[in-house]
């Protein structure tokens, strides 16, 4: 079996400098639809290349938070070029790293463009309120200034989108920060801060430093980072919050979803199909926006079910480099692993399988992670495949009949991030709104799809109460200062 390798070597980017890691250790990043090329090496780190980063953020704070949110927000702009024109590299290694067709690549690499553009443009907006004081004469005002230090824990799944929309808002509030991505996508996380070096971004004031979890623990545990802010697992975020709330540093988390979509009687049926399968197979499934769950109102469950099984066993599934490809492999062996599971699982417990179910293993795909499009049927809420986050290209179908019973059974899992309904009847959207428990509700449209200038964030386990995104930033990323001025 011949090996294909690329010489690239990321190492850390601390104060600085490309800087290889104290333990002298590298990893290979591999292409999850060919896993006989390696995309690159890169750093195994451990506390030490942490705190070094550490050190480098906190001795570059002060001269940063110096300088105006105006000339922040220019050194953003400046980046923001820097990845435009990189673009199409940046995307490709992405598709080549994690999978995702090139066009999602690209999409989501104009969309890092537009957010470091969008928050190169708060350096230049307001942070503070007049507020009456109650003696007269005086001037009460309150103003805001960064933590300090920022942590940024991020996965793979938006390996270009996630980092920029957590760094970007952090720096230009006047924080430092120290980055670890997931290792799976390293080396397109250590083009984007490529774009940052290259940008002008002053030496220790964005760090990056790859490794497994223990680089991610350290991080969070370190005694001079003032905020974190994470992107992942539930399991591992319960973790990070719990770490920080114990040292007392301000968190933020996002973590899973099981986002439902619900199909009423009086729905667009060929809208609903397109929206279900674009936001939940779109990234293979792998995204925390992802649709899990179809609810269908009975009198059009088959014409529906028949329309999606239709046009799912019609997709194209190959390398996300395949101009004939719609969907990618999954991310890695262990995401392989886990979607073949609850297959196996949903089979177990009784569900039936529509289509799919299978790894893709032909001649062409056989070194890769590819995973059919799966529906199933006969899904009842109380199953495992109903309530717990798979992160792959897995539908599960549930008849209803009233919409009660459907927001019923949409709300009977532990998250809440994002949602979606089809129905022209207005009245079943404005119950929808009110009753479904999501931080993301979408009408008439597919469950995935973010806006850069609104809040993201879910209820219940998906995140930590908190949102990101558009000025929702500005809350986690600065601290308040109530002023009073008595002249
Ligand atoms: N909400 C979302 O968008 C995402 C959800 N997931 C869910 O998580 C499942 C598992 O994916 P996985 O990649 O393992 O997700 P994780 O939550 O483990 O990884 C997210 C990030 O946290 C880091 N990390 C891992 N352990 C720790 C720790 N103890 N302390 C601090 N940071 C840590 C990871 O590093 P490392 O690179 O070493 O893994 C990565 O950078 C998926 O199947 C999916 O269900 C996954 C990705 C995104
Ligand atoms: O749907 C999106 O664009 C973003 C989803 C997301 O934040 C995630 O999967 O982590």
């Amino acid at each position: 079996m011949s090996v294909q390798t690329k010489t690239v070597t990321c190492h850390n980017f601390i104060d600085g400098s490309w800087t290889p890691s104290k333990t002298e250790r590298v990893e290979a990043s591999i292409n999850p639809a060919n896993t006989n090329e390696i995309v690159g090496y890169v750093q195994n780190s451990d506390a030490r290349d942490v705190d070094q980063a550490v050190k480098a953020a906190v001795a570059a704070q002060r001269a940063w938070r110096k300088r105006s949110g105006v000339e922040r927000g220019q050194i953003l702009y400046r980046v923001a070029d820097v990845l435009e024109k990189r673009a199409e590299e940046i995307a490709e290694t992405m598709t080549r790293e994690m999978g995702k067709t090139l066009p999602e690549a690209r999409g989501e690499t104009a969309r890092g463009v537009a957010i470091l553009r969008y928050y190169a443009g708060e350096g230049s907006r307001k942070i503070g309120d007049v507020i009456p004081a109650s003696e007269s004469g005086a001037l009460m005002f309150t103003t805001r200034v960064p933590l300090g230090v920022v942590g940024v824990i991020t996965p793979w799944n938006f390996p270009v989108a996630i980092p920029i929309w957590k760094a970007a808002p952090a720096l230009v509030y006047g924080n430092t920060v120290v980055m670890k991505p997931a290792q799976e996508t390293a080396v397109t996380a250590a083009k984007v801060i490529q774009c940052f070096e290259e940008g002008g971004i002053p030496s220790g004031v964005i760090n990056l430093v790859n490794g497994g979890a223990e680089v991610g623990q350290s991080l969070v545990n370190h005694p001079d980072v003032d905020g974190i802010t994470f992107t992942g697992s539930n399991d591992t975020g319960r973790k990070v919050g719990q770490l920080a709330l114990a040292r007392g540093a301000k968190y933020q988390l996002e973590m899973g979803g099981k986002n439902p979509v619900i199909v009423a009687a009086d729905a667009d049926l060929d809208e609903a199909v397109e929206a279900v399968i674009s936001g939940g197979l779109k990234t293979t499934g792998q995204k925390c926006t992802a649709t899990s769950r179809v609810f269908i109102q009975r009198e059009v469950y088959n014409p529906f079910r028949e329309k999606l099984l239709d046009k799912v066993k019609r997709l194209q599934i190959g390398s996300g480099l395949d101009p004939q490809a719609w969907m990618g492999p999954v991310v890695s062996e262990k995401q392989l692993e886990k979607v073949l599971w609850y297959i196996e699982e949903g089979k177990r417990e009784g569900a039936v399988l529509l289509c799919g179910g299978e790894r893709i293993q032909d001649e062409g795909r056989k070194h890769g992670y590819f995973i059919q499009p799966t529906v199933f049927e006969h899904v009842t809420p109380a199953m495992r495949i109903a309530q717990e986050e798979i992160f792959g290209p897995v539908l599960a179908l549930m008849p209803f009949d009233r919409l009660n019973e459907a927001l019923e059974m949409a709300n009977d899992v532990e998250f809440g991030l994002s949602a979606s309904i089809f129905t022209k009847d207005i009245g079943k959207m404005l119950s929808f709104i009110e009753e479904i428990d999501a931080g993301m509700i979408r009408i008439n449209a597919e469950s995935a799809g973010v806006e850069l200038q609104a809040p993201f964030g879910g209820m219940k386990k998906s995140s930590s109460h908190s949102r990101e995104q558009g000025q929702a930033a500005l809350e986690f990323f600065t601290s308040i200062k109530t002023v009073f001025v008595r002249a």
